[in-house]
């Protein structure tokens, strides 16, 4: 099982700066969480990880080294798997092949799409000759997931899985989760509005507010009152 930490992590768009002294420890086979309003630095702090965005201080470490400047292809081929915010499916291409763009960084021997993905997500299967623009934005989720689990990732992080998608999918997104941390040893990061979800699946919290972390402990255990005050508007 593979570690992820942000540590100290500040992160700039020209002068203005949106992350601030960010760390958050992703424990091994666990389900870490950062909650926050639109705009705190949620999908910054994503791409800081995958190294889409660089970093102007602080450091990524995954499995115990850190990770500086190495770009995010090597990133992803050393086990990092990404579900980016708004799915980026590619519309005009079917199922199938929507899946199989996650085989860029396998060897010949893997290139094959595991057969937990049908498990977790049946609907895939049933359309795989279907195109990513024709389904549902629940579909498109599953499917963005089971891309990133194509490229068979130690450490898979996911921007708003539940954004604009209908209880029922949430719902089997959440079990989806759950079965990668239990009986896969994945160690997984979202970043999330909506709390209850998070109380739900989460091992340990994480909040944050302009650019920072206000808050953290074990989803079990939270400052509830303290937690709504930073989602309000
Ligand atoms: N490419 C960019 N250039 C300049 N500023 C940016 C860029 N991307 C994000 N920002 C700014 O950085 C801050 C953090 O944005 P970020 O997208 O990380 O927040 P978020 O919590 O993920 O919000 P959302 O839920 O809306 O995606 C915001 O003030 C945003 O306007």
């Amino acid at each position: 099982m593979t570690a992820l930490t942000i540590r100290a992590v500040d992160l700039h768009y020209g002068a203005a700066q949106a992350l601030r002294n960010v760390t958050i420890e992703c424990r091994p086979g666990r389900i870490t969480a950062v909650l926050g309003r639109n705009g705190v630095g949620k999908s910054s702090t994503l791409r800081a990880i995958t190294g889409i965005n660089s970093v102007s201080a602080g450091d990524i470490v995954f499995d115990a080294e850190a990770l500086k400047k190495s770009p995010p292809y090597k990133r992803a081929r050393m086990g990092l798997g990404y579900v980016p915010q708004g799915r980026e499916i590619f519309p005009l291409l079917t199922v199938k092949e929507n899946l199989e763009t996650g085989y860029a960084g396998l060897k010949r021997a893997d290139r094959h799409i595991p057969e937990t993905i049908f498990t977790l997500f049946p609907v895939l299967k049933s359309m795989l000759g279907r195109r990513g623009g024709d389904l549902s934005g629940g579909q498109q989720q599953q499917l963005a997931i089971g891309r990133a689990l194509v490229t068979r990732p130690k450490v898979l992080v996911l921007d708003e899985p539940t954004e604009g998608i209908q209880p029922s999918i949430i719902k089997d997104i959440g079990r989806a989760l759950q079965f990668l941390r239990d009986d896969m040893g994945m160690t997984i990061l979202l970043v999330e509005q909506y709390l209850d979800f998070c109380r739900e699946i989460a091992d340990d919290i994480y909040v944050m507010d302009r650019g920072e972390i206000q808050h953290s402990g074990p989803a079990s255990d939270l400052d509830l009152p303290e937690v709504r005050r930073h989602l309000m508007v």
